[in-house]
């Protein structure tokens, strides 16, 4: 346990640019991509944290070369995955939900697991979509081990996706790989983030993966090698917005540089989000700038397409003028904590006004108080603390250094941006 971080209050409006790393979600999916490449790859502006090293690390385990420097990142060729290996999921959906679909063409046995809560979250559906498609695979949640043979057979596959976009992702990098490619259909309650589906499409057709997507809640893989790219990640832009709620609430501005003009990432929508809570937003060559007004309306909105980005918005509505409602975001029950219990514990304790519903939550104008703000190892949880904190004064966020799962460098960022000083690096 780190020591009680001090969440910072704004004494004036912020303003600030503040550059952001590379994205966690283009990062793993590259990584993944150049290990399943006969010729490798190389990423530039590639994230660093705990959730891509760990990607790194799996990778490694199974046989890929991977040599890291700073943001640029070269994964060599290789002669083919292999076990016995170990793989450290540690909080990573994306590391336990894409490399198992990536073990299951490795040559031996590989083994994985994860922090205590990862093997409370999500995973069967992965691994009986594997096993019907031909993989050996014992255990239902982590820990489980694969018993690859080097090969798979593939071909359809009809799984239950409601609980994480995750599982189709997963399956659709590696199906490439597999003997007979691979369909995956879809059958259930709607798939949630399904931006991020769409940017493991966009990639695969990058690296020249044939996929067809035509018909909703079916993705047809053809099998075929996977292209050697240079990848350039993008910013991440998701985690951009907690600063960017920095200037929606407490009336400064800040500027993101670098924001793509055309992206798969969920976080672009945190404009439309502030543009509806009262900022003003404008998207130019310097990047994209939100500028807040002197007091937040609350919003009703549906996140289920960008979940990740309700610890951010909460944290606004709990600072917002009217109520809001966010919904469509029952599966973040099975995020890095339960989200929507904790967002409604923490912002109850500081004295705020709040209830889950059926699928989201409900956030009422209330005054705060200080207090402790807890993160229950949640990177998004810690920084919508540090929201909260900017208006709220003697907020303590108990771990702060849980951001480092995709943004290490989170507590200097922050103040970086609050005494106005160029943030970041890229
Ligand atoms: O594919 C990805 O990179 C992600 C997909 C989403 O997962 P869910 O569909 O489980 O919400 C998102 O919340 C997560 O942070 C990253
Ligand atoms: C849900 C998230 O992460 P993960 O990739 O671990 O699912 C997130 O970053 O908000």
């Amino acid at each position: 346990m780190t020591q009680p971080w001090s969440a910072p209050t704004a004494s004036e409006p912020v303003h600030a640019t503040v550059a952001v790393p590379g994205s966690k979600s283009i990062t793993n999916r590259a990584l993944v991509l150049s290990a399943l490449s006969d010729g490798g790859g190389t990423l530039t502006g590639a994230l660093r944290s705990r959730d891509s090293d760990l990607m790194v690390g799996a990778l490694r385990a199974l046989g890929v070369p991977v040599e890291v420097d700073g943001t640029g990142v070269r994964v060599g060729p290789h002669q083919g995955l292999s076990g016995p290996a170990d793989v450290d999921c540690g909080l990573a959906g994306t590391v336990m939900r894409f490399v198992p679909p990536v073990a299951a063409v490795a040559d031996g046995d590989v083994a994985f697991d994860g922090d205590p809560r990862a093997r409370e979250r999500p995973m069967g559906t992965v691994l009986d979509a594997l096993r019907a498609l031909g993989a050996v695979v014992e255990g239902d949640t982590l820990p489980f081990t694969l018993r690859g043979k080097g090969n798979l057979p593939g071909g359809t596959v009809t799984i239950d996706a409601s609980a994480s976009s995750q599982f189709v992702s997963g399956l659709l990098l590696a199906g490439a790989r597999y003997d007979q490619g691979l369909t995956v259909h879809h059958d259930g309650k709607p798939v949630p983030s399904l931006p991020h589906i769409d940017m493991t499409v966009a990639m695969l057709r990058e690296a020249g993966v044939e996929v067809d997507d035509a018909e909703p809640n079916t993705w047809r893989v053809a099998p075929g090698p996977v292209g050697t790219r240079d990848w350039t990640v993008e910013p991440d832009l998701s985690n951009a917005t907690p600063f960017l709620a920095a200037a929606a609430v407490t009336g400064g501005s800040v500027t993101v540089p670098d924001w793509p003009a055309n992206t798969t990432q969920p976080g672009d929508v945190i404009g439309d989000i502030a543009a509806r809570m009262g900022c003003e937003v404008t998207r130019d060559a310097g990047g994209l700038t939100v500028t807040g007004p002197e007091q937040l309306t609350g919003i009703d909105v549906d996140l289920h397409d960008v979940g990740e980005l309700t610890p951010t918005v909460a944290a606004m509505a709990a600072l917002a003028g009217g109520p809001s409602v966010l919904r469509g975001i029952a599966h973040l029950r099975g995020h890095e904590t339960d989200r929507l219990a904790a967002l409604v514990a923490e912002i109850t304790g500081l004295g705020g006004d709040a209830n889950e519903t059926e699928d989201g939550l409900q956030i009422r104008p209330a005054p705060l108080h200080g207090g402790t703000w807890h993160a229950y190892a949640d990177h998004r949880m810690a920084t919508a603390g540090a929201i909260v904190g900017l208006l709220v004064p003697g907020v303590e966020v108990d771990d702060i250094a849980t951001t480092a799962k995709t943004l290490p460098d989170f507590p200097a960022m922050w103040t970086a941006m609050l005494r106005n000083e160029a943030g970041g690096s890229r």
